[in-house]
C-alpha cells in the first residue's frame, strides 16, 4: 500500500493553495478533483476532534457493515501522525498500515476506504482534526483495535511514553481476536 502510486487503495489528496497578500485560499474539497485521484465516495457526515496535548491517540476505529465508513481526514491545526490499517479479510497486506504526517502546515489529506482502520497520535499540542465520512455514525458498529497490538506493530513515534487514550481505546481487542467482516476486493497493491 504505498499511497503514492494510483494503484493504492489509500489516497494522499493536497489540495493547492493560492497564496495573496491576505494569506491563502484553497479548495479543501472537490467531489471531481476526488474523483480524478480514484476516490469514488460519497460522504454523507463531517467530523471536527481537538486533542490538546503532545500524544493523544485515537484509534484504531472504524465501523462495521452495513455502517463501514470510508474516511476523507485532514488536520486544520497542528500535526498528527495518521495510520491506516488494512483490515480486509484475505489481503496481501492484511493488519499491515500506512502511516503520514498531516499537518496545518503540509494540508495533506487521506482518503481511507472502507475495509481500512483508522488511528492517529498528535504531535504537537492543540490538534484539531477534520473529516469527511461516507456512513453515518452508528454506535452499535463502532468498533477497534489496540493501538499497540504486537501484531499490528504500529510505531507512534511515542519513544516509551505513554499515550493519552479514552476508556474505550484502553479496552479494545488485538488483531489475534478479531474476526474480520471486511472482504478483500482485489486491488492491486505495492509493498508498503
Ligand atoms: C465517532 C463519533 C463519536 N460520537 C460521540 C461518542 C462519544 O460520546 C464522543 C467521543 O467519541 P469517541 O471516543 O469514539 O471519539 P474518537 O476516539 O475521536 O473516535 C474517532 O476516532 C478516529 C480515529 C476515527 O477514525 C473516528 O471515526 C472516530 O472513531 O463522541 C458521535 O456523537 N458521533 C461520532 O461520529
Amino acid at each position: 500500500m504505498n499511497p503514492d502510486n494510483p494503484s493504492s487503495p489509500i489516497r494522499i489528496i493536497t489540495p493547492a493553495r493560492h497564496g495573496d497578500a491576505r494569506g491563502w485560499f484553497m479548495e479543501s474539497w472537490r467531489e471531481d478533483r476526488l474523483a480524478a485521484a480514484g476516490v469514488d465516495c460519497r460522504f454523507v457526515q463531517d467530523n471536527h476532534s481537538f486533542s490538546a496535548t503532545v500524544g493523544t491517540l485515537r484509534g484504531v476505529h472504524f465501523q462495521t457493515p452495513p455502517h463501514a465508513q470510508a474516511k476523507l481526514i485532514r488536520c486544520t491545526r497542528g500535526a498528527v501522525i495518521d495510520v491506516a490499517v488494512d483490515l480486509r479479510r484475505g489481503s496481501p497486506t492484511y493488519g499491515r498500515h500506512v502511516a503520514i504526517e498531516l499537518s496545518a502546515e503540509n494540508g495533506r489529506q487521506m482518503f481511507i476506504p472502507v475495509g481500512f482502520g483508522h488511528g492517529f497520535v498528535t504531535i504537537t499540542p492543540d490538534c484539531e482534526l477534520l473529516y469527511k465520512c461516507s456512513a453515518y455514525y452508528a454506535p452499535e458498529a463502532d468498533a477497534g483495535l489496540r493501538w499497540d497490538c504486537p501484531d499490528l506493530a504500529i510505531d507512534w513515534g511515542l519513544n516509551g511514553r505513554e499515550p493519552t487514550l479514552s476508556d474505550r481505546d484502553r479496552r479494545l481487542p488485538c488483531l489475534a481476536e478479531f474476526d474480520s467482516p471486511f472482504a478483500y476486493d482485489g486491488s492491486p497493491l505495492l509493498p508498503l
